[in-house]
């Protein structure tokens, strides 16, 4: 018997038809998980597959099938700019999907911006509380039915960067990052205790650039050099991923049946 929370690793042959296998399975998951009226916590990630899975949902008419009710939205990082800066995590997913979808303000779950009124420590504190109020006194954040995560030319997730303390966080929720390698520089992320609560790591990887990233981090590399090699999730850890980005990935850890 396969090890069910074994890695899966699945290619699409380009971006678009990536987003479009990625949303599809995205409301195969949350409807199963929502039909019996039970709350769907998901995790968005930033970056360019992240707003591009997020609009394919959109565009899809089983979206309009789900009770958006009953699932509450988080951002895996966010960046510490202005509100409306076109930067924003937040506004992406609000432009690509939240605004496009019956969800209830409550619902959607904002890392402070940079114009809030809170520093960048306060922000990842604020953050932090609010997973709190949706957890346990065990485990003090949800378990996100999905966490989406992007994956960067360095191999880092979220906001969780390679060689960096961040990584080896295992008691706060949030984090506050100062000189992101990833401009902007000021950032909250979440750490990998959260992450790896999740049901379900979903990464998102398109283009050469991220290759060799990819390559490592299935490879068995470790997670401090290659943050994306950390990513567990409880039940499922799937790199979905296009022919580009997959090009040093050993093709027999490749998942045809998927
Ligand atoms: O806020 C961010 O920048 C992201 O959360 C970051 O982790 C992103 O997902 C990766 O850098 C991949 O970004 P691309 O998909 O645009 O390459």
């Amino acid at each position: 018997m396969a090890d069910s929370t074994a890695r899966r690793v699945v290619i699409a042959d380009d971006p678009a038809e990536l987003a479009r296998l990625v949303a599809e399975r995205f409301l195969v998951r949350i409807r199963a998980r929502t039909k019996d009226g039970r709350l769907a916590h998901v995790a968005l990630t930033g970056g360019s597959m992240g707003a591009a899975v997020l609009r394919e949902v959109a565009e899809r008419p089983d979206a309009g099938e789900i009770d958006w009710s009953l699932v509450h939205f988080w951002w895996g990082d966010e960046r510490y700019v202005p509100a409306d800066d076109p930067e924003r995590n937040a506004g992406q997913a609000r432009a690509a999907l939240l605004d496009r979808i019956e969800v209830p303000a409550a619902n959607i779950h904002e890392i402070a911006a940079s114009d809030s009124g809170l520093g960048l420590d306060e922000a990842a504190e604020a953050y932090a509380a609010e997973l709190g109020r949706f957890g346990t006194e065990e485990q003090r954040w949800p378990s996100f039915a999905v966490c989406f995560l992007g994956v960067g030319p360095d191999g880092h997730i979220a906001s969780l960067f390679p060689d960096r303390e961040e990584i080896n966080e295992t008691d706060r929720a949030a984090l506050a990052v100062r000189d992101s390698p990833k401009p902007p520089p000021e950032r909250v992320t979440l750490t990998r205790p959260v992450i790896n609560a999740s049901k379900r790591i979903w990464l998102v990887a398109t283009g050469a650039e991220k290759a060799s990233a990819l390559g490592l981090a299935l490879a068995g590399a470790n997670y401090a050099n290659v943050p994306a090699a950390g990513a567990k999730g409880r039940k499922r850890t799937v790199f979905f991923i296009d022919e580009a980005a997959a090009s040093e990935v050993s093709p027999d850890l490749i998942d045809p049946s998927y």
